[in-house]
């Protein structure tokens, strides 16, 4: 492992948070990242060390289990768990930050009392379903309708590629209230994987992050209670955007984490491999890897940690949040080929992670929005804030 000397200006109590998931993550998440990925199977008992280490709720308060600590913390939190398994971190990330901070952020005091305590505990899984088969960039466009029966709606549609989708009790859906309002007729609900209408579709088979669980998830007159509207009705819009504010701000520590696995595997390769006579990392053409490695890494951790520094300062903002992820997928993606590249042949054999690496990490710039719609986010806002 290799674990840079710069801390980035962390306090004490982060440093700890950081060093005792990292000694939790590579005791128990690293030695089955592999498997994982073979099996495409999430280990379910992850859940439940997860709850009790005690970051399933880092951004939620003391009075619902939570840890209290902020989105600096989670994304710290994310980056530790990630650099031991990209799935199992994107699976964490999708239940803590898109269900469990959703819900604390928007729900009732009633709303958070009921299912905050079981995800934070990790007796209960979370998700959060946006994305639809026709509706994915264009989310804002989705078709789920959820149309008022008294004290109940009834919801038909579907929605697709929802990470946890397979294993979750408790989901946060965006669903059409007024078709005819376009982004003044989406409504938030909290929904329960009991109730009745509501089924999960077949998992789905990814490229990559094959160790978090992702499926369809259909409603037929699936009956919710009026009382499970997450916010307000014909204003999910609002929880939807901000939510994708901090969505892309703590997953962003998925692609650093990745970025850290590969300087992992790479550092003490360049040592033991012998090229020539001698250690491959004598050679400058790999110096210059590893100093291209270590720079990009800690640019993109200034980044980030930066824009979760934000977050906690209640200053976020959608440019900066779609400029971190944009920016740190894409050097995960680029790493995470030059370790392919480091390695040379075992790079390219299953036997050594960095193909997982690279397959991880293009999820991330797909999921969570693409990089062609984050440009677009940004390039947009600086067009007209500057004109
Ligand atoms: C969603 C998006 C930003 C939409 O763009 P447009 O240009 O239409 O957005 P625009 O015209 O800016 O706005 C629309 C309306 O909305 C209002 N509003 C915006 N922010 C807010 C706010 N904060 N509060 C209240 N209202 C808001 C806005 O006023 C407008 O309404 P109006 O037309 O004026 O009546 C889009 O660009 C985007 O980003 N797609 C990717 C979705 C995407 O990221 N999925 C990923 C899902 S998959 C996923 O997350 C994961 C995948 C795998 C891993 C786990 C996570």
């Amino acid at each position: 492992m290799f674990n840079s000397s710069f801390n980035f200006d962390l306090d004490e109590t982060l440093v700890a948070l950081r060093d005792s998931v990292r000694q939790f993550a590579q005791k128990e998440i690293a030695p089955i990242a592999a498997e994982v990925d073979q099996s495409n199977q999430f280990p379910l008992a992850m859940w439940k060390k997860l709850g009790d280490l005690g970051v399933l709720g880092v951004t939620v308060s003391e009075e619902y289990g939570g840890a209290n600590m902020g989105y600096l913390a989670h994304t710290l939190v994310m980056e530790e768990i990630s650099r031991a398994s990209a799935s199992i971190g994107l699976s964490y990330g999708a239940h803590s930050n898109l269900c469990v901070n959703q819900i604390y952020l928007n729900g009732t005091d009633a709303q958070k009392a009921r299912y905050l305590p079981g995800l934070v505990s990790g007796d209960q899984i979370g998700a959060l379903a946006m994305s639809e088969p026709g509706a994915g960039s264009d989310v804002v466009s989705m078709g789920l309708r959820a149309d008022k029966k008294g004290d109940h709606y009834l919801l038909n549609g579907n929605k697709m590629w929802i990470t946890n989708g397979p294993d979750a009790h408790t989901y946060v859906i965006y669903a059409k209230t007024d078709t005819s309002a376009g982004p003044k007729g989406i409504t938030a609900f909290i929904v329960e994987r009991d109730y009745p209408g509501f089924s999960r579709a077949q998992k789905l088979d990814k490229l990559g992050m094959r160790g978090s669980n992702t499926c369809e998830l259909v409603f037929e007159d699936c009956q919710v209670p009026a009382e499970n509207i997450l916010g307000k009705e014909n204003e999910g819009v609002k929880v939807l955007m901000s939510g994708l504010d901090y969505e892309r701000t703590v997953l962003s520590g998925g692609c650093t984490g990745i970025m850290q696995a590969c300087m992992d595997v790479v550092v003490p390769y360049v040592h033991e491999r012998k090229q020539f006579g001698q250690a491959i990392g004598e050679f400058q053409l790999m110096q210059g890897k590893l100093a291209d490695m270590y720079v990009t890494l800690n640019a993109s951790r200034s980044y980030l940690y930066n824009v979760a520094k934000a977050c906690d300062r209640g200053e976020t903002n959608r440019k900066d949040a779609a400029g971190v992820i944009l920016y740190c997928a894409e050097n995960a993606t680029q790493m995470a080929l030059e370790a392919i590249q480091t390695l040379g042949g075992n790079g390219y054999i299953n036997e050594y992670p960095t193909g997982r690496l690279l397959r991880d990490a293009k999820l991330y710039e797909i999921g969570a929005g693409t990089s062609e719609i984050r440009r677009m986010l940004i390039g947009r806002e600086l067009f007209n804030e500057t004109a």
